[in-house]
């Protein structure tokens, strides 16, 4: 019996192998066929590499030569795994929260390195430049969106949205803003465990009417603890930057904040790294430049970790006093701080829009473990 190789191809457009839609011929997984008289050798690559894929394609051509061709044929299988590449791209699929276009997550290493500041102004400018702006205080430690955005004395209101009570945040300088600090005393310490967080975040976020927002900013607690983990696993963050200063103390904690968003169970997209109180410049001498936590410490991190450098902030006694009186820097006209607070801005939504066409949207994380996030306390 002389099988014809044709035939074989025939019987093989039956069959697809697992995981694979397209069948094995269509799809390419079958590189070659040879013949001789009533043997069969078919050479075929697969993705899959688990021993059950490997198996059944196995198995699968085997029968369907059998059925459809000749019954006798002695047939020889040629399996070869070629896994794709291992994408670093975010794999986590998207389900977005109605409304929300991006929600970008302000992280720091280290407290007290002016992440809620520069969280501030980014909100603002934002606003100034024409976007629909939320901003989320999740800093439990030490929530400080309502004072630096004069807000503090408000409270969010309770509105029907559809027959639904829902949290209207507070809003002023064209940003919405809720905060954990609108649920509790001025001074009282808050040390809630992540549960409890995490549950106050998510009624924050669902059961807020935010409406319809470009941004969503997240000023995030310092540190990379729980609270981050619980945040990434109820929110679609569509990427996060991270706030150092120069300091040397201060950029391996802002290190250790990319690590955490570029571990494998967060794996939300860095657009990259700001440096914040990068220089001081005294107000009457305003061409001088004294790097007091050192230089270029946060671009240097940036180069190394290769995520993009989005800007320098210096330290001016104004964003300090702007911030304390809930008027923030960024709002000033035709200054050197507003204008470094506009690069920034305009450098965070170019990243953005960069990752928003390389990269599918983000879905809230799932979490099973914190194996692997060395940050968190056991
Ligand atoms: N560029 C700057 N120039 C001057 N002062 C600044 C600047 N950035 C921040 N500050 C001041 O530094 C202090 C700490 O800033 P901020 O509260 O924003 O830090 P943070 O990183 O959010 O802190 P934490 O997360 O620990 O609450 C504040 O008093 C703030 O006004």
């Amino acid at each position: 019996m002389k099988i014809d190789k044709k035939e074989v191809l025939r019987a093989l457009e039956n069959i697809t192998v697992p995981g694979e839609g397209q069948n094995m011929v269509e799809s390419g997984a079958v590189k070659n066929i040879q013949v001789f008289g009533d043997e069969v050798e078919v050479d075929i690559t697969i993705k899959n590499p688990s021993l059950q894929a490997r198996k059944k394609t196995e198995v699968e051509i085997l029968k369907i030569i059998h059925d459809k061709v000749y019954a006798k044929a002695k047939i020889k299988v040629n399996l070869k795994v070629e896994a794709p590449a291992k994408t670093t791209v975010n794999e986590i699929k998207g389900k977005p929260i109605p409304g929300i276009q991006s929600i970008i997550a302000v992280a720091s290493g280290k407290g007290g390195v002016g992440k809620s500041t520069v969280t501030a102004n980014l909100a603002v400018t934002l606003a100034k430049m024409g976007f629909k702006v939320g901003l989320l205080d999740t800093d439990i430690y030490g929530p400080s969106m309502p004072i630096m955005l004069d807000v503090a004395l408000e409270k969010p209101l309770s509105i029907n949205v559809d027959g639904k009570n829902k949290m209207k945040p507070v809003e002023n300088y064209g940003v919405k803003l809720l905060s954990i600090g609108f649920f509790t005393q001025p001074n009282q310490a808050v040390i809630w465990r992540g549960p409890m967080a995490s549950k106050a975040l998510n009624q924050m976020i669902f059961d807020a009417h935010w409406d319809e927002l470009d941004f969503l900013l997240l000023d995030l607690p310092p540190g990379t603890g729980d609270i981050h983990l619980s945040i990434m696993q109820s929110l679609p963050v569509t990427g996060a930057v991270v706030v150092s200063t120069p300091q040397e103390i201060a950029l391996a904690d802002a290190r250790k904040g990319v690590a955490m968003f570029q571990q494998e169970a967060i794996n939300v997209p860095v657009l990259g790294i700001i440096e914040n109180m990068a220089y001081f410049t005294p107000e009457e001498l305003p061409d001088n430049k004294y790097h007091i936590f050192g230089k270029d410490g946060a671009k240097h991190l940036a180069q190394d970790l290769k995520v993009p450098f989005l800007g320098e902030i210096p330290l001016v006694q104004s964003i300090r006093e702007a911030g304390d009186v809930g008027r923030p820097a960024a709002l000033q006209n035709g200054t050197p701080t507003e204008e470094a607070f506009e690069t920034l801005t305009k450098n965070v939504v170019q990243e953005l829009v960069k990752r928003n066409t390389a990269l599918p949207p983000t879905e809230a994380i799932k979490i099973t473990t914190m194996a692997g996030c060395s940050a968190v306390k056991k």
